[in-house]
């Protein structure tokens, strides 16, 4: 009911008249009230008379308190990021602070404060609100003790309802979710050095490892395809429910040590703001180890399998090392059918990445179609790879005399980004760091040719010998360098000491 609305507006006087003795009536009735009202009739009667006197305003004020009870109120969490970015020259307070983990100053709204933000042309007024809930009584000692009640309340017309809360709460939800991920120091989840018999955990170290596909060296059309597969991936959520497919992505990396295999998943974690859970299989001796790890990895995460050639030739770690260990028998097919069953029934948004020097050695189980969803080679340095790492490295965008040379040497010269990159950091001064490099690739592309040689060589000595001994022909010497069994575990992992 409104006070006036029989009547014609009432002047200011009148109005703060009315307002001074309803004041006075409620402060009155409030203390008879207190003295002879039991406290359940009496918030009622309050809560009443106040609706009864109640002018109706033609605003609506959302109240997004802190929590729920239990939780955390996930709109008033979205509230504090999104605001920050709202904060303009007419905010008085703001209350700044730091983590030691954190990559830059958190801004917060300070008690009090009232800003103005606008969506699709609706007015929509903030302002953060820090009420204390309960005073300790100091006569009491079991009274409760004081406690702050932090709230914001926005307010806007009435008529914006439905789009403020279909609309404009959604979209705060959404940019806080994106300044978090922005914000957001990723995870690198290692397995600890527990005796094997104790069991295995995860251990983690803020992941810190630079690589984004801006300076990964790959061919560019690959380098599209994956970025495209991860878009398309964290895109579908429903379609993947919609088929009955585990939201999920398998990826293989393969090729020689040095090519990049592990900082393009530092590269993909990096993008998707995903942690990182690397898992070392040698590590885990027990079924159930693996289990309890597999369980304690979170979602939106990429699990990475290195070296998976190496790695699991699972029943035979019984007998390798004189240990004694556990009789425990994991097979890569049993392995995968693991982390299959497991994620399809408790796991959204991840990722498995297996790395391998050797895709030839590999368990049919993990390449046969359907298991690792994209299979992408890392090869050797390509010329557009070298100017991608010339113009990270030196600064070089635009062309140099040497490139050409440089570009007819790596069309006949295996090497590695990894030994590109280090002969490029060699010195600051652009031509000196060119010239080691071409004196690098002259001096492999020497050993390429004398290996060759040596191999025929070879092969013209076997057949001599054949043709004495009369015997089989045997399959001839190859220039395996692209297959080089060389090992320079640099995992991910292991460059912690260096990276983070
Ligand atoms: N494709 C690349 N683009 C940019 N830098 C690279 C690339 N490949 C290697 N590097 C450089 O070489 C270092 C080693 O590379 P990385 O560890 O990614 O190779 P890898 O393929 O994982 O090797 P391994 O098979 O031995 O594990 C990286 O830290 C990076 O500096
Ligand atoms: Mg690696």
């Amino acid at each position: 009911m409104n006070m006036f609305s029989n009547k014609e507006m009432p002047s200011p006087s009148s109005l703060f008249s009315a307002y001074a003795s309803m004041a006075a009536s409620m402060m009155l009735f409030r203390s008879m009230a207190n003295e002879l009202i039991p406290h359940p009739v009496r918030g009622y009667l309050v809560s009443s008379l106040r609706y009864l006197f109640k002018t109706h305003s033609p605003k609506l004020t959302l109240v997004i308190e802190e929590s729920n009870g239990i939780s955390r109120n996930q709109v008033y969490e979205a509230a504090e990021i999104y605001l920050c970015t709202k904060i303009s020259s007419n905010t008085e307070r703001i209350r700044v602070s730091k983590s030691p983990k954190g990559k830059s100053l958190t801004i917060r709204l300070e008690k009090g404060e009232k800003l103005v933000d606008f969506y699709e042309g609706i007015e929509l007024k903030w302002r953060f609100i820090c009420a204390e809930s309960q005073q300790k009584d100091p006569n009491d000692p079991f009274s409760p003790p004081r406690s702050e009640k932090r709230f914001f309340e926005l307010t806007f017309h009435k008529k914006h309802k439905d789009r403020v809360l279909d609309c404009y709460v959604p979209y705060v939800l959404e940019r806080a979710n994106a300044m978090k991920d922005e914000e957001r120091v990723l995870k690198m989840y290692t397995l600890n050095s527990c005796h094997p018999y104790n069991g295995v955990k995860w251990e983690s170290i803020n992941l810190e490892h630079p690589a984004t596909f801006e300076t990964v060296a790959m061919d560019q059309d690959l380098k599209n395809a994956v970025i495209e597969d991860l878009n398309r991936f964290v895109k579908r959520k429903e379609f993947y429910k919609k088929v009955g497919r585990a939201w999920k992505r398998g990826y293989l990396l393969y090729g020689p040590p040095g090519t990049g295999k592990s900082s393009l998943v530092a590269a993909m974690a990096n993008y998707l703001k995903f942690d990182v859970y690397d898992l070392q299989l040698a590590n885990i001796f027990r079924d159930s180890d693996l289990r309890k790890l597999l369980l304690g990895t979170a979602n939106r995460s990429i699990l990475v399998i290195e070296d998976i050639d190496c790695s699991v030739e699972l029943p035979d770690r019984r007998h390798g090392d004189g240990r004694k260990q556990p009789d425990v028998q994991l097979t890569l097919s049993g392995l995968l059918n693991f982390i299959d069953g497991l994620w399809s029934s408790c796991g959204d948004e991840r990722i498995i990445i297996f790395t391998t020097n050797h895709k030839e050695r590999l368990d049919p189980a993990l390449l046969r179609p359907g298991r690792m969803d994209m299979h992408i080679h890392m090869s050797y340095c390509t010329y557009h790879g070298f100017k991608l790492l010339a113009s990270n490295y030196l600064g070089i965008h635009n062309h140099h005399h040497l490139f050409g040379e440089i570009e007819d040497l790596m069309k006949e010269t295996d090497v590695t980004p990894a030994h590109v990159a280090e002969e490029l950091m060699k010195s600051e001064d652009v031509d000196v760091a060119l010239e080691g490099l071409v004196k690098l690739l002259k001096r492999k592309k020497l050993e390429g040719d004398e290996f060759e040689d040596e191999a025929e060589k070879k092969n013209a000595a076997q057949a001599a010998k054949r043709q004495k001994t009369g015997k089989q022909q045997r399959k001839p010497v190859r220039n395996n360098r692209r297959n080089s069994t060389k090992r320079t575990s640099n995992r991910l992992s292991a460059k912690k000491t260096i990276l983070y």
